[in-house]
């Protein structure tokens, strides 16, 4: 291995200077979450040698089959969460109600963490990537125990968020406010490496990644800026390219290196949106701010919305900050807005703007 190589360890304990009053706590939180992805890409590597894929035949609160992978990984962050002493809550997709974490060395412990703890579980059994995500906050309330209110905090409230990217290789990404930097695991060393150092995402792009398969159940605004993507115009670099692996932490990961949006809006069967504010949004939207670039549902930003429920959904446009300015205006009905004449020359004579059939 090359001298000169930062591990993650090395990394946060560097990193803790930046916070004057630290006593190592978020620290050894972060070394936590490595350590059970390091054991979770241990099982994902060699999933199909080993009774991993496939349904458990449970279903989670969202209504979801839960998958052999999404239970297994949450007992891994659990059980990381639960022995290193730093976090009282943990808030996770694949459990209806909060956890306690009340295990001895843990009576102190003031962080609450959020956690999708397997995401793309629809490709889970196909060997296509597949992610974790966490978001860590500080515990509100100071007496007793910790309770909801201290996980249905803003996303502005968060301390750190990030994502875990099983694929060709495995890669922990986070950011504690003060940037983003990405971490490849270096199986020899069995060490997460400095790889991505202060990533920023590119502030326009080419690339849109939706399920189009919902076209028909997409507001209007999403339609027309599916079709602005879709439009002949060399002078903005359009058509742009369709990509959507299906797994958030895969396609927003290479959005975040290349540029693109990624758009999950409502839909008939998700009124409300699909992915979950506390474990999904929340955390992308932090990276991707950090990053240089933007995370609303629409209209509003994705950070400044109130929770009031554990699983509650949220419609999500995220990316490069200029696709998603650009989608916002299609979502307010001003088309216009962002376009240059060119471009509106040719949606006017395509009869996009003015409605669609
Ligand atoms: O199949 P759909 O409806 O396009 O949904 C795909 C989206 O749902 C998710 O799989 C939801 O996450 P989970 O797999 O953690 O439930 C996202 O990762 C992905 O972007
Ligand atoms: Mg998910
Ligand atoms: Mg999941």
């Amino acid at each position: 291995m090359n001298s000169g190589v930062k591990t993650l360890g090395q990394f946060i304990i560097e990193k803790q200077a930046d916070f004057p009053y630290a006593k190592g706590e978020l620290s050894r939180l972060l070394r936590d979450i490595a350590i059970a992805a390091k054991i979770v890409n241990r099982e994902v590597n060699k999933a199909g040698l080993v009774d991993i894929l496939g349904d458990l035949g449970t279903t989670n609160i969202q209504g979801e089959g839960q998958k052999k992978l999404d239970v297994y990984a949450n007992e891994q962050f659990i059980s990381a969460l639960s022995s290193g002493g730093e976090c009282c809550i943990v808030a996770s997709e694949e459990n209806d109600d909060i956890i306690y974490i009340d295990s001895a060395v843990s009576h102190n412990a003031k962080y609450i963490v959020c956690i999708d703890p397997l995401d793309g579980s629809s490709n889970i059994d196909c060997n296509v990537a597949v992610g974790t995500i966490f978001s860590i906050y500080r515990r509100k309330s100071t007496n007793g125990r910790a309770a909801l209110e201290d996980v249905l905090q803003k996303g502005t409230e968060q301390v750190a968020a990030g994502y875990v990217i099983y694929g060709s290789s495995t890669m922990l990404v986070y950011t504690t406010g003060k940037g983003v930097n990405g971490f490849t695991l270096d199986p020899s060393i069995g060490e997460f490496c400095l790889s991505h150092p202060e990533l920023k995402i590119p502030e326009d792009g080419t690339i849109y990644s939706i399920n189009e398969g919902n076209y028909v159940h997409f507001p209007e605004g999403v339609k027309k800026y599916i079709k602005h993507c879709q439009v002949e115009d060399a002078g903005t670099r359009r058509p742009y390219t369709s990509r959507y692996i299906g797994s958030m932490v895969a396609d927003i990961h290479r959005n975040l290196i290349k540029g693109g949006i990624y758009i999950y809006p409502t839909t008939a069967a998700s009124p409300g949106g699909k992915l979950r504010l506390l474990y999904e949004c929340n955390p992308m939207a932090f990276i991707v701010e950090q990053a240089g670039g933007k995370a609303s549902d629409g209209s509003s930003r994705i950070l400044d919305i109130d929770p009031v429920t554990l699983h509650q959904r949220c419609p999500i446009f995220i990316g490069s900050a200029r696709m998603v300015r650009q989608a916002e205006a299609f979502m307010q009905g001003n088309a216009a807005a962002g376009q240059d004449t060119q471009a509106e020359a040719r949606l006017e004579e395509l009869g996009i703007i003015g409605g669609i059939d």
